[in-house]
Order: structure tokens, then C-alpha cells, then sequence
């Protein structure tokens, strides 16, 4: 089988991209999604999205994490809706479907507002939080991130026990001078840390913006910057939540496959 792919990257986080409205796709081959998204033995990538017809929808995203796991992928959304408007599907503006439900979002020249689904509220564990943002996040101030050990003390985070079976991401935290947050994600799924991770931030964001009466976070990841913007509403939840930040196009390739 040949199969035609476009590599995406939004602040780092990169995505093997396909259109599959004929779902010719074996989408219970998490072996082929694995090997696709092999750094050495196939074309490499934090995750793999499908894009697919979808009633009511202008499409679907379907996200699978390089180990073949499926969850909500924020900078995935946003190479989604960058990529839906390459392929002629959308404009502009669209409305779309993902794991978690339904999505809109607005082309803003290269940058994509992805809307979020509303998050109901936040939960402290220890001294950390925890929050779900279409996919589960573990969130932890640390004294200089940029120096910490990401990998080590992610890992352990996301094989807790309290996380079981399912795990979770994990998120490490520094506020900057000027009120920007710098994060550094542990992502389940990838087992590694990524350049970035789009519910992650807004994850962060929603903790720091709890925490200090704020309705917009900058966010500096190793792969670029981020904003992200919500309403905080009486009752803990947050609504009109939006991921902003770019969406590359970075090759289109052809692999053959058995
Ligand atoms: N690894 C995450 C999904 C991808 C999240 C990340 N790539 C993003 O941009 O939101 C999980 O299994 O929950």
C-alpha cells in the first residue's frame, strides 16, 4: 500500500498528517500508525492524524499518539485546521469533530485560534494540579524548568499509581518575568518529552490564570510560543477557551507499506 502523508509541526510538535476521506486507512493498525511515526525505521513523528468526512462536520480528526494511543491533540487540531484549508475543505472558519467532541476554530493568517471544549474545573493533588483539557494533565510549578529533569520525573508522574490504567501527561511550570509561563511536557504516548503539547499549555494556562485573575497566558515552550485565552466563570469552570499559535506544513512524502 502507498500512502500519501504531509508532515505538520506546530511549535515542534509534529504530526504525520493524511487525508483519509476514502478511509482507506487500516485504523486499527496501531503496528502501521507505530512504524509511521518511527524517528529511524519510518517518516517520524510525536503523532499521526486522519482526517475524515464527518456529518454536520466540516471533518474529523482522528489522533493517535506515536505508540498508537488515541486521545485529543491541541498543536494537532491546529495542523488539522491548517491542513483542512491546504486540502480545499475549509476557508477560513470551520467546525470540526475530535475525540472530545466538536471544535471550532479561524485560520489567522499562519496561526490557527482553536476553540477548546470548556473544562468544568481544576483539581490540586499534593501541591501540584491536575486538569483535563481534552486530554489529562498533570501540572507542577518547579523553581527553573528550563534546567529540570523532564524526562525522569515526568516518567513518574505519568506511571502513578493514581493515574492508572490510563496515565497521564505532565506538565512542568517556571512564570516568567512579564507573566509568561515557560512549560515542559512529559507526553503520554509519546513517552518522551515533546517541544510541545497544545492541551498541556492550555492546561498551564488555566492553573496560572486561576491563580492570578488572568484571562490570557503567553507561554514559552522549546518549540515556540503560545497564547491562550479563557473566561473564568463563578463556578470554577472555564469557557471560551482558545489554543493560538501556529501550524506548519514542513514536506509531503509518498512510503510504501506491506
Ligand atoms: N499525548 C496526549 C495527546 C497529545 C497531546 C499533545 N500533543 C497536544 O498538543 O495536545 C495524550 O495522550 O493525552
Amino acid at each position: 500500500m502507498e500512502i500519501t502523508f504531509y508532515k505538520y509541526q506546530g511549535t515542534g510538535n509534529d504530526f504525520v498528517m493524511i487525508d483519509d476521506r476514502s478511509e482507506a486507512f487500516p485504523e486499527r493498525d496501531l503496528a502501521l500508525v507505530q512504524r509511521l511515526c518511527d524517528r529511524r525505521f519510518g517518516i517520524g513523528a510525536d503523532g499521526l492524524i486522519l482526517i475524515r468526512n464527518k456529518q454536520d462536520y466540516d471533518f474529523e480528526m482522528i489522533y493517535y499518539n506515536a505508540d498508537g494511543s488515541q486521545s485529543m491533540c491541541g498543536n494537532g487540531a491546529r495542523c488539522a485546521v491548517a491542513f483542512s484549508k491546504f486540502l480545499g475543505i475549509i476557508d477560513q472558519r470551520t467546525s470540526f469533530w475530535a475525540i472530545d467532541g466538536a471544535h471550532d476554530a479561524r485560520m489567522a493568517g499562519d496561526w490557527v485560534e482553536l476553540g477548546m471544549r470548556d473544562v468544568l474545573s481544576l483539581s490540586n493533588t499534593g501541591v501540584d494540579f491536575f486538569v483535563n483539557t481534552g486530554s489529562p494533565h498533570h501540572v507542577r510549578y518547579v523553581e527553573n524548568v528550563a534546567d529540570y529533569p523532564v524526562f525522569e520525573e515526568g516518567r513518574k508522574i505519568r506511571y502513578a499509581s493514581e493515574y492508572a490504567p490510563g496515565g497521564t501527561n505532565v506538565n512542568f511550570i517556571t512564570p516568567l518575568l512579564g507573566g509568561e509561563l515557560f512549560v515542559r511536557t512529559y507526553e503520554r504516548g509519546v513517552e518522551n518529552e515533546t517541544l510541545s503539547c497544545g492541551t498541556g499549555v492550555t492546561a498551564c494556562a488555566l492553573v496560572y490564570g486561576f491563580q492570578n485573575q488572568l484571562n490570557e497566558v503567553n507561554i514559552k515552550t522549546p518549540g515556540g510560543n503560545l497564547r491562550v485565552r479563557f473566561t473564568k466563570a463563578a463556578d470554577g469552570s472555564f469557557t471560551d477557551i482558545l489554543l493560538i499559535g501556529p501550524a506548519e506544513q514542513v514536506f509531503e512524502g509518498k512510503i510504501s507499506v506491506q
